[in-house]
This record gives structure tokens, C-alpha cells and sequence, in this order.
């Protein structure tokens, strides 16, 4: 079963899916709190003081049983949460009581002597904008420099305010807000705990896929003992204008490091392209389908560094009848929309996600996934929209990328994305598998090298490796 990014809403469903089962509330809550100890010991193994701050609902239950086994171990506690909680968090809060734990007003708060905070106000449960007690205490625990653990989720978020945490502990699946930035951003370091919850009660296919390791390595192309350069995947890039003489040639670079036998590179004649040795050139006085089919390609990506020339050098190579991987200067809505139903795949960022939805690009960045759907649905293609993270879309499916950082917020990045999705499609893999292995696949080259000051050429290069990596199963995801 591939894994899959929760709202609250469906998490709720996989809840009841578990008690339906015959799998008690309770145990849940006991493994949750169980976890976030955990964490609490492993992250801050110094810390022998935690407080906790507590609210009403099952995520402040969790806390509770957080808390009795802190005590349990040895620590020292404070407690603080309001009355009123029922059902399993009023058996928690009873639990931990029974230790002799007093649980004190959230009013009373007091940080003094904490060495570590367990935020568990509020989780999945959140229904508006945190204020009174709740905005205080969360501001004090902000404010007291503190290192937190949060419980599901930093209470508060995707809403401001919100608890600012340095470890969140994702319970029984990953929520939205532990992928989607702003709310990302104040989750810290996160670590996912199954608690136990049956893999059934998960079962959700209308959910986004997110993109595992394990799901990844399936589908990577094998290579053959007797392979040859014709039999690998020939790919055509056909992209180059006046001064975007990189562009084509980090794709086609892409396309080489994901394993393409051959690449040539179609461009305007007269373009002073960036030397590569090994990409066979293809000048054109004007972008016509029979010269394009000289390179002999089994796909084509196209459109990068193409300029104004971008939609024919598109319509041209669409005539080839082949998978193609459309992007940058191809991306017009004239272009795009005569791909319905063809193995094409589209690359765009928010902005010519924007030009492709006619919205504004602040919007797409802000509502990726729905986006996507909506690209998906107007033009029949496959959609990568690129973003930190990268969203994916064809037909009903939708899927979140869970590699790449904010390093690679750099020039030619998309372009080499491109030219490892063509790569892929040459080598036979459907678009949907081409796409969300290319995107995974890059993502995790730029992870391993990993800096600010990133480039899009070092992360071509250092795609060979990451799919060793891969392969010899030493790629962890980011929540282990
Ligand atoms: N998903 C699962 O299967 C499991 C979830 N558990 C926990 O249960 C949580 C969800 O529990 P609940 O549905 O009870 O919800 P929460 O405990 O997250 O929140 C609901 C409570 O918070 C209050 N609340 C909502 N918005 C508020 C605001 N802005 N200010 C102040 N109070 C506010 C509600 O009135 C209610 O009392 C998860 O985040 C997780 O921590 C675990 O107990 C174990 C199993
Ligand atoms: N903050 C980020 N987190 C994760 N990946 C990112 C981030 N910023 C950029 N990327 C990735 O880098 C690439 C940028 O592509 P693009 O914007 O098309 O760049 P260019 O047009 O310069 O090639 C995409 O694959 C995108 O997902
Ligand atoms: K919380």
C-alpha cells in the first residue's frame, strides 16, 4: 500500500476505520503519548525537566500519557491543561493523576525550571485561529526559548498564532501541514510514528501518494548486462534561443546522469550552445517535425531556453508523436491544450502554472495540490508543478514529493528535472511513473549534496549516486 498525506478530516475516517476494527481509541493515545516521550528522550537526552501544556481534545490526552511515562522514567513534570476533558483524554488525565501528578490551570503556567516543553494543546482538531489562554501559552513557550516537542502538529497551525516547535511528532500519518509551507516551517524536525494503527484503518487511495523511497526504488528502470545505447532510451531535447544557451544543455546533462543512451540536442542554428561531448547536435534553420526525427528519439523534452520560439519548437516535436516532457517557454495554454489524452508531461513552476490556469501565481503556490488537480483536469496531461514540495496530478491521482529543499531554489533546476523525466519516458516508463520518479529522483541528487549555493549541473552530477542510494536501500525519508 503506497503511503498517504492525511487532512484531518481523513485521519478522523482512519480513526474510526481503527475502532471499527476492533482496535481501542485508548490504545492509540497510549501509543502516541508513549511516542512523544520517546522523542522527548532521544531528542534532548540531556533534558531531565519537561512541562507539559495540555488542551481539552485527544491531543491533549496524548500529553497526558506523554507525561506519566516521563514521570515514570524518572523525569520531572508540570502539567497544565484546562478541565473538561471526556472519552479517552479524561482516562489519561485519570491515569496520570493516580501517579500523584497534579495537573495545574493553563493560567498558571509557569516555565521556570523547564528544560524541555511537550506542546499538546491542540491537534488535528484545531477549528479556528488559536486565542485567549491558548494564543498566551503559546506565545510564552515561543518566547521562553525552550526547545519543543509537538504533539501531531505545533498547535495552532496552518493559522497564526501558533507554537513554534523543534521536533513534531506526526501521529499514524503525515497531515498537510507537515509537507506545506508555512505550517512546515514550524514543525522542526519530524519524526513519524505508526502508533500502531492498523495498515487497513489507512487504507485512503483518494489521498495524495507520497512519494517513499520504497515506492521510488520499484520502478526504476533496470539496466541490463547487454544493454547498448540504442536500447536505453534515445532522447531528443529540443529547446536554446539567443541567450539561453544553458538551458538545453542541463537537460540534456539530466537526461545522460538518469541513465539516457543517447541525447541529442536540437536548437536554433546560430546559438552558441554550452560545449557537452557527448550530446550530439541537431542546428535547425527552422523547428520542423522530419528534422527533429533524425535523432531517431523514443522521447523529447522541449521548450527550455527556447525563447519565443518556445511553442513551435513545441508543436513541432509534438508532431513526433512521441512522450514528451513540455516546460518553460513550451508552456502555453494554445500548446498545452493540444496534449489531451497524450503521454506528455508538463513541468511548471507556479508561475507558468499561472499563464497555464489564468490565476495569479501567488494563489497556485498557495493551493499547490488543488492546482494541480485543476491542470490535470483542463488539459489531460500529466503535471509536475514544481514547488518546495513539488505536486503531481494526472487524472484522479495526486502526488507530493518528499526530497529536495530550498537549495535548490537555483537557475536550470527545472531544466534538468526535465531532462530526467525524459529520460525516464525513453527508458518506457508510463508518464506518471516517469514523473514521479524523476521528481523524486532529482529531489534526492540535490538532498545529497545539499547546501545552499547549490547548482543545477552539481545536481545532474550527483544523480548517478542517488540512485545508487536508492537501490542499495540507503535512502531514509525525511520523517524517519
Ligand atoms: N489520528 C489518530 O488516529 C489519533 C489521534 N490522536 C490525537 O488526537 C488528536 C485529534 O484529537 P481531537 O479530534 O480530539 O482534536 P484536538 O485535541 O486536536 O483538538 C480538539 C480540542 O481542541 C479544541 N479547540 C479547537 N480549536 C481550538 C482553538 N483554536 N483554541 C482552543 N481550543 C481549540 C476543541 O474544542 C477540542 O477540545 C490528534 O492530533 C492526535 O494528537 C491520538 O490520541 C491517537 C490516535
Ligand atoms: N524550496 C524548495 N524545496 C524543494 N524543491 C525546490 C525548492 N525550490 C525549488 N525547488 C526545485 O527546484 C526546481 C526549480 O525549477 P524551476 O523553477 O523550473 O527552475 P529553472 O526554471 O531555473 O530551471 C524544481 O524541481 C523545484 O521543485
Ligand atoms: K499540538
Amino acid at each position: 500500500m503506497g503511503m498517504r498525506l492525511f487532512t484531518a478530516d481523513a485521519m478522523r475516517r482512519a480513526d474510526r476505520r481503527a475502532v471499527a476494527l476492533g482496535y481501542p481509541s485508548l490504545l492509540l493515545m497510549e501509543a502516541a503519548g508513549r511516542a512523544v516521550a520517546r522523542a522527548v528522550r532521544e531528542h534532548f537526552p540531556d533534558a531531565r525537566a519537561v512541562w507539559v501544556v495540555a488542551g481539552k481534545g485527544n491531543n491533549g490526552g496524548d500529553g497526558f500519557v506523554a507525561a506519566r511515562w516521563l514521570f515514570l522514567w524518572g523525569y520531572r513534570v508540570a502539567v497544565y491543561a484546562p478541565d473538561g476533558q471526556a472519552g479517552d483524554a479524561a482516562q489519561a488525565r485519570k491515569a496520570l493523576e493516580a501517579h500523584g501528578v497534579a495537573v495545574r490551570p493553563l493560567e498558571a503556567l509557569d516555565l521556570e525550571g523547564a528544560e524541555v516543553v511537550v506542546d499538546a494543546l491542540v491537534g488535528t482538531g484545531l477549528s479556528r485561529p488559536l486565542a485567549g489562554v491558548y494564543a498566551e501559552v503559546a506565545a510564552r513557550v515561543n518566547a521562553s526559548g525552550l526547545p519543543v516537542v509537538a504533539v501531531d502538529l505545533p498547535s495552532g497551525v496552518p493559522f497564526t498564532p501558533h507554537v513554534r516547535a523543534d521536533v513534531t511528532v506526526a501521529l499514524a500519518g503525515l497531515k498537510r501541514e507537515h509537507l506545506f509551507y508555512p505550517a512546515r516551517a514550524a514543525c522542526g524536525r519530524i519524526v513519524l510514528d505508526g502508533i500502531g494503527m492498523p495498515e487497513a484503518a489507512l487504507e485512503a487511495p483518494e489521498l495524495p501518494e507520497l512519494l517513499t523511497p520504497e515506492a521510488m526504488r520499484a520502478l526504476l528502470p533496470e539496466r541490463p548486462g547487454n544493454a547498448h545505447k540504442g536500447s536505453v532510451g534515445r532522447v531528443l531535447v529540443a529547446g536554446g534561443y539567443a541567450t539561453y544557451t544553458g538551458a538545453p544543455a542541463l537537460a540534456a546533462l539530466g537526461a545522460y546522469r538518469a541513465g539516457a543512451g543517447l541525447v541529442t540536442l536540437a536548437y536554433p542554428e546560430g546559438v552558441p550552445l554550452e560545449p557537452l561531448l557527448e550530446v550530439v547536435r541537431l542546428p535547425l534553420a527552422a523547428w520542423r517535425a522530419e528534422a527533429l526525427r533524425a535523432a531517431r528519439a523514443e522521447a523529447v523534452a522541449v521548450g527550455m531556453g527556447a525563447g519565443p520560439g518556445g511553442p513551435e519548437a513545441a508543436r513541432a516535436a509534438l508532431e513526433l508523436g512521441l512522450p514528451a516532457v513540455l516546460d518553460a517557454d513550451a508552456l502555453v495554454p494554445e500548446v498545452v491544450a493540444a496534449c489531451r489524452g497524450r503521454p506528455v508531461v508538463i513541468t511548471p513552476h507556479p508561475g507558468e502554472a499561472a499563464r497555464l490556469l489564468e490565476r495569479r501565481a501567488q494563489e497556485i503556490a498557495a493551493h499547490p495540490l488543488e492546482a494541480a488537480r485543476a491542470l490535470a483536469e483542463r488539459y489531460g496531461v500529466t503535471v509536475v508543478l514544481k514547488g518546495g514540495p513539488t505536486v503531481l496530478a494526472e487524472g484522479a491521482h495526486l502526488a507530493v514529493n518528499t526530497t529536495g529543499s530550498a537549495a535548490m531554489a537555483t537557475g536550470g533546476m527545472g531544466d534538468v528535472l526535465s531532462g530526467v523525466i525524459a529520460a525516464l519516458l525513453a527508458a518506457g516508463l508510463r508518464p506518471w511513473d516517469a514523473a514521479r520518479l524523476g521528481v523524486y529522483w532529482h529531489g534526492l541528487a540535490g538532498d545529497r549534496v545539499g547546501r545552499v549555493g547549490l547548482l543545477a549541473h552539481e545536481v545532474a552530477e550527483a544523480l548517478p549516486q542517488a540512485r545508487e542510494a536508492l537501490i542499495s536501500d540507503a535512502v531514509r525519508p525525511f520523517w524517519v
